[in-house]
């Protein structure tokens, strides 16, 4: 699904990711990690076909990155970024009806999105008048809709309850059941082992096989 080899990009000319490799396969789902400024969201970016890459190869669903092919595969593309892209005076129903309306999705389906992340009660209250987690909880309602082969998660997890994390699990599940792939930037260690399938780490541009999380040392043992 993804295959990157020696991948470089640039952010106003200046060099952030380099000699990157990353191979991800049919439901497979990968976490990365990093130090602030890294290039995490830069690598999402990258992957959604918003950025191209200044060296090496890059395809997504096959299609070369940075060519004109990446027009067809945007659609099976699920990208929740950094803060939430709701339009604040609509409400949350009428911001996922119009996301149905733009990409074709039956809108009778967003009812049960809603529900599913346990917003159902809140459909009709405006964006603005929304706690930061209900957006986001509204944003998985939209990669719920959207089915998409691919999911780009930015720090997901952030921000939401216990149960709220429990439903980002769910979603990038379903995703790779489907036989589709899932890409998950987060500060949140924890969190990602427990919702992907590897972890790597984004250091000086590119990336490595993230060293095992720290096992808590046991009580006894520490005495
Ligand atoms: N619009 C921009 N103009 C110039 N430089 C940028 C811009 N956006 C990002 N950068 C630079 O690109 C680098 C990578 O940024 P990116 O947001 O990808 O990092 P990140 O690993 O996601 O960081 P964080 O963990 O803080 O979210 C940073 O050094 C940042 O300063």
């Amino acid at each position: 699904m993804i295959e990157l080899h020696g991948i470089a990009v640039s952010v106003e000319r200046t060099p952030v990711l380099r000699d990157l490799t990353l191979t991800v396969g049919a439901g497979e789902s990968v976490g990365v990690i990093g130090a602030n400024g890294s290039g995490k969201s830069t690598l999402l970016r990258l992957l959604a076909t918003l950025l191209s890459p200044t060296a090496g190869t890059g395809r997504v669903f096959g299609s070369t990155l940075g060519s004109r092919e990446c027009e067809r595969i945007r659609p099976r593309i699920g990208l929740i970024g950094h803060s939430p892209a709701l339009y604040p005076r609509l409400t949350l129903a009428e911001n996922l009806r119009f996301f149905c309306r733009l990409t074709g999705v039956d809108v009778s389906a967003v009812s049960t999105a809603l529900d599913a992340v346990g917003l159902g009660r809140a459909a009709d209250r405006p964006a603005d008048r929304c706690s930061q987690g209900m957006q986001r909880r509204t944003e998985l309602a939209r990669a719920i809709l959207s089915t998409p082969a691919l999911l780009l998660l930015d720090e997901p997890h952030a921000g939401l309850d216990s149960g709220s994390a429990g439903l980002v699990d769910a979603v990038i599940d379903d995703v790779c059941a489907r036989g589709g792939a899932a890409v998950v930037v987060s500060h949140d260690r924890a969190r990602l082992d427990a919702a992907v399938d590897r972890v790597l780490d984004l250091q000086a541009g590119s990336l490595h096989d993230a060293l095992p999380s720290a096992t808590p040392v046991p009580a006894q043992a520490a005495r």
